[in-house]
């Protein structure tokens, strides 16, 4: 069998007062450009699944999040042509700080069960009854 590079993403379902859940799309330019996806990013080397949601949290949408803040909800395992993604999926109800697209990127606040009207990645897809459970 051939060998599949592993690729493990944190990504961060921030949830409003509302119960909705923001997305942002993907700049023109990167891999999947156009779609809508959770907040988050790859690790860098040595760096904790935690840290690097802290960290990309405040570098695309300029909140300051505490990591107690963080709970699991779920996970994502999809194969892409060139990787297989494992990509934990935390949420998050407190942060300080206004969200803000800091990457040009567009936002939006969602309920979960309009969800399905955003294109997402595919890795994305079996997320959603996850937040719908969670949340409607
Ligand atoms: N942040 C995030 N990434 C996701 C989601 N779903 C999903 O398939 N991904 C994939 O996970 C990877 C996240 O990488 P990234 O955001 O740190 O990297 P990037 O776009 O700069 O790198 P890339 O252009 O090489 O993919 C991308 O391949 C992205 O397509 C999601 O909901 N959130």
């Amino acid at each position: 069998m051939a060998n599949i590079k592993l690729t493990l993403v944190v990504a961060c379902a921030l949830i409003d007062a509302d119960k909705r859940v923001l997305i942002a799309q993907r700049p023109q330019g990167k891999s999947l450009a156009g779609l809508w996806e959770f907040p988050g990013g790859k690790l860098e080397p040595g760096e904790r699944p935690e840290a690097t949601l802290i960290r990309e949290l405040h570098e695309e949408i300029g909140i300051v999040v505490n990591e107690a803040c963080l709970a699991p909800l779920t996970f994502a395992s999809h194969t892409y042509d060139d990787f297989h993604l494992l990509m934990p999926l935390y949420i998050c109800r407190r942060w300080e700080g206004e969200v803000a697209a800091r990457e040009g990127q567009k936002l939006a606040w969602v309920r979960a069960n309009k969800l399905r009207d955003y294109k997402m990645p595919p890795a994305d897809i079996p997320l959603i009854p996850h937040l719908i459970d969670l949340l409607m």
